[in-house]
């Protein structure tokens, strides 16, 4: 493996570029968590990657209570009360009672409140009537409820105690609920990553400056932002730099004194434009270079110093699939998480692929529609140019192409990897 990762000939061939398994092995290898811990809010901790066991201080709910409006009682009353009971108290949520239920008696009570000592089932409202006899309010309860009808017990949700959340996870909405609903206000979490976002290109433009003939506009710096927007990282902006091996050095080594990631788009490949290897090798340490995969060839990752650099293709859609394989899970990974790899459906092809070449891994734009049956089958993206925005924007995950295969037949199983298991919609 190690003969492969170094290789940059003009010629290579895919079947001596470093596969995808290999790839993620030399990541996997060579990375781990280098953030520190913090404690944050829980109002800030969406998405961040907890650092310490969460474990629940108290029982939620934390007593016994209606989940309905409605009037609670005593269910071994029913048959002697004949489902006519006094009512006695009036219990709101918020406003707990002490007061023993009495034998006969209902407590008028509504959702989210206390149950009375003694009351164990709640008859609903709409299924209740009342009366007034003699200045005394009754309600009949209907037949047929169970012990514990409409009654929530404490515990029930989150019992005092259990482990709720362990270290690496990162933080879902559902999860900062489940916290928060313990009582706890804060966090630890793995602070987030200091992430220097570089674009390389003389043709390159910021949105919004004007353009002459051959000038493109930097759309990856806006995907690669937005995708960062899903994890724990911090994007320092270092804009666009020329092709200029000197410029480029000079940036990148002053940027990995103060920055944890290097992400850089462009400049990647092995023309005379190309700059970002040979700054890589000499003022820091190529650990891959030239995947066997398609697109995202020239995808290269390394160091200088104590900074990883993560270099990806220029074109857009190389950019967006090398990020997804392998920026985002180096980001976990640094950041205190798993490495995160995607989930995979086996899902019928609606295309067919008459001849692909053997040896590399290829990835295409898909997305899922209906057959006629209702079943889902995968639609690839008609055009393969990896400069086509649009083709991401149609889709709704990639298909993953092994580097045997060499060819697809339609109702063939494809692999799908819906993009929402890379965190995306
Ligand atoms: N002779 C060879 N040529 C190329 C090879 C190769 O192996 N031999 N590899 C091809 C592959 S695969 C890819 S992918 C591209 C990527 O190469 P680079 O990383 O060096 O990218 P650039 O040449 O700088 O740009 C490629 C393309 O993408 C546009 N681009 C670049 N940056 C941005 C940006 N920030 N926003 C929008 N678009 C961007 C750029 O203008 C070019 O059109 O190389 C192949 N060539
Ligand atoms: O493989 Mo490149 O990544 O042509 O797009």
């Amino acid at each position: 493996m190690t003969g492969k990762q170094l290789l940059d000939d003009c010629f290579l061939h895919d079947k001596d570029r470093l596969r995808h398994h290999e790839a993620l092995e030399i990541l996997k290898q060579r990375l781990h968590c280098i953030a520190e811990t913090e404690t944050v809010p829980l109002q800030d901790a969406a998405e961040r990657i907890l650092a310490d066991t969460v474990t629940a201080p108290r029982n939620v709910p934390l007593a016994d209570n209606s989940a309905v409006d409605g009037y609670a009682f005593r269910n071994a009353d029913f048959e002697e009360a004949g489902g006519f009971f006094r009512l006695e108290q009036r219990i709101a949520a918020g406003h707990a009672s002490n007061a023993d239920l009495g034998p006969w008696a209902a407590a008028r009570i509504f959702t989210g409140a206390v149950m009375p000592p003694g009351a164990d089932t709640v008859a609903m409202q709409e299924d209740c009537e009342t009366h007034q006899q003699d200045g005394q309010d009754f309600v009949i309860v209907p037949q047929g409820l169970k012990t514990g009808a409409n009654r929530r017990k404490a515990g029930e949700d989150v019992a005092e105690g259990t482990t709720l959340l362990n270290p690496g996870q990162r933080l879902r909405p559902q999860d900062i609920a489940a916290i928060a609903s313990t009582g706890q206000a804060d966090v630890s979490v793995y602070r987030k990553l200091k992430v220097a976002l570089v674009s390389t290109g003389d043709e390159l433009r910021r949105p919004g400056d004007l353009i002459t003939l051959g000038d493109v506009y930097d759309s990856n710096h806006f995907l690669l932002r937005s995708l960062c927007a899903t994890l724990p990282v911090e994007i320092d902006d270092l804009g666009i730099l020329k092709d200029d091996a000197d410029a480029l050095e000079e940036v990148l080594s002053t940027a990995a004194a103060s920055h944890d990631v290097i992400l850089t788009t462009g400049g990647a490949s092995r023309g005379e434009e190309d700059h970002m290897l040979k700054v890589l090798d000499k003022i820091g340490k190529r650990h891959m270079w030239q995947l066997a995969i398609k697109p995202g060839r020239p995808m290269m990752f390394g160091n200088i110093g104590s900074c990883v650099v993560l270099g990806l293709p220029g074109n857009p859609v190389a950019a967006m699939v090398c990020f997804l394989l392998y920026a985002r899970p180096v980001f976990s990974v640094l950041g205190g998480g798993a490495f995160l790899e995607p989930q995979a459906f086996q899902v019928p092809a609606a295309f067919e692929v008459p001849k692909k070449k053997p040896d590399r891994r290829e990835f295409y734009r898909a997305y899922l529609k209906p057959r006629p049956d209702g079943s889902l089958a995968a639609h690839k993206f008609q055009r393969d140019g990896s400069g086509l925005i649009t083709g991401l924007r149609e889709a709704d995950g990639l298909i993953e192409i092994p580097e045997d295969v060499t060819s697809i037949r339609k109702g063939e199983l494809v692999s799908f990897l819906p993009f929402s298991g890379f965190g995306l919609r």
